[in-house]
């Protein structure tokens, strides 16, 4: 898809899928050359984000955001699974690498705004080269110009900063230029892997506007891999959550932030401090929490990270609305239990489960 800087796309998302991943598993062999065991780092990992959209991952450090990133990125290369671009597998067609035609379609914006920038060049070089390798540049060396000072514009730079040299610029306008330089390509997704961690607090909402205008005037997807929930809850239409490997929980970010049905979602919410919500943020009440959730024997969070629930895998149950596509993977929930679903709601009384659930698990 080609779509001019300046033009306004549709700002709803369709349901069109722009990039679904499906059965994605990725195990990592460790213990030395003879060894056969393995970690793994992602299992089964269905998500599609659809065009227009911005999804969140979240998932504390070690969850397995990174490799799904590297993953679809084609860095990594994954144990079994599909990655779909516009309905193609791309790891049927980019068998080894990724190739220049998987890379006009998803660009990556990475966490580090330091790292990603060689400092030896102007900020001209970074996007007049990703221009060149794509053929964007256009057919004059003005209307090059022209597309140079486009894209600075489009991410909130000054034209005449294309002459500055990355260290001359600010932590969040060197991330800006990273999203330029992304946005030369003309992609319909962006890889974005914790873009805004390593900024200073006071400049990230600026990143995360421009991300959501990206969406909005461009119809832009976005995969966007943060831990920090408030950030997810800000930016993204929807929110993943990623446990040990494994998707728990999705659902439009609002509402499941606001209902939490999986007990590691749960824990995640109750570590924000949130003033709107009276006292959010109990250290004695998250204390607990996470020690019923360790002290469980049916699930992952039985001790062994890496361990998929104990006997069975547990299935996905709806939460609340449909429409708000809000489903959780967890033996612990207990869909009686209210609107929310909490899994660690206790067992229903008599009086407080409806009949239709009991009715649902007699004929199950
Ligand atoms: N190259 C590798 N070799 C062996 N194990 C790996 C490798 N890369 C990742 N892992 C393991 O896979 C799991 C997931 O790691 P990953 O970096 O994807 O997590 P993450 O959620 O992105 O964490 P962070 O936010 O700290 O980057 C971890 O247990 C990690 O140790």
């Amino acid at each position: 898809m080609s779509h001019s800087l300046t033009s306004t796309v549709a700002a709803s998302a369709t349901r069109t899928p722009a990039l679904e991943i499906r059965g994605l598993g990725k195990s990592f062999p460790i213990g030395g050359l003879f060894s056969r065991e393995s970690v793994r780092a992602l299992y089964g990992v269905d998500l599609t984000i659809n065009r227009g959209e911005i999804v969140a991952l979240v998932g504390e450090s070690g969850s397995g955001k990174s490799t799904l990133a590297r993953c679809v990125a084609r860095l990594e290369k994954p144990t079994c699974g599909a990655i779909l671009i516009d309905g193609v597998d791309i790891l049927k067609r980019d068998r080894f690498q990724a190739s220049r035609a998987f890379r006009s379609q998803l660009q990556m914006v990475f966490q580090d705004p330091f790292g990603s920038l060689n400092p030896a060049h102007r900020i001209e070089h970074f996007l007049r080269r990703s221009l060149a390798i794509h053929g964007k540049g256009g057919g004059s060396a003005e209307e090059t110009v022209r597309r140079l000072e486009e894209l600075m514009t489009t991410v909130g730079l000054q034209a005449d900063m294309l002459n500055s040299y990355p260290h001359e610029l600010s932590g969040g306008q060197r991330q800006r230029v990273a999203i330029a330089r992304a946005l030369a390509v003309e992609p319909q997704v962006i890889l974005a892997d914790e873009p805004t961690s390593m900024l200073d607090v006071s400049v990230r909402i600026g990143v995360l506007n421009l991300m959501r205008k990206l969406r909005d005037e461009q119809g832009i997807s976005m995969l966007y891999i943060t831990h920090d929930l408030a950030s997810a809850r800000y930016l993204a239409d929807r929110t993943a959550v990623m446990f040990a490997g494994e998707l728990v929980e999705e659902g439009e970010s609002l509402d499941l932030l606001a209902n939490p049905a999986h007990p590691y979602t749960q824990l995640l919410v109750s570590a924000v401090p949130d003033p709107a919500r009276a006292g959010s943020y109990d250290p004695v009440r998250r204390a607990e929490l996470r020690q019923a959730v360790m002290a469980s024997t049916t699930c992952a969070f039985d001790g062994d990270p890496n361990q998929a629930c104990s006997a069975e895998e547990p299935v996905r149950h709806q939460v609340g609305d449909p429409e708000n596509r809000h489903w959780v993977r967890c033996h612990l929930y207990r869909p009686w239990a209210g609107a929310a679903g909490h899994a660690l709601a206790g067992e229903p009384t008599q009086s407080n489960r409806p009949a239709s659930s009991a009715q649902e698990e007699a004929s199950a």
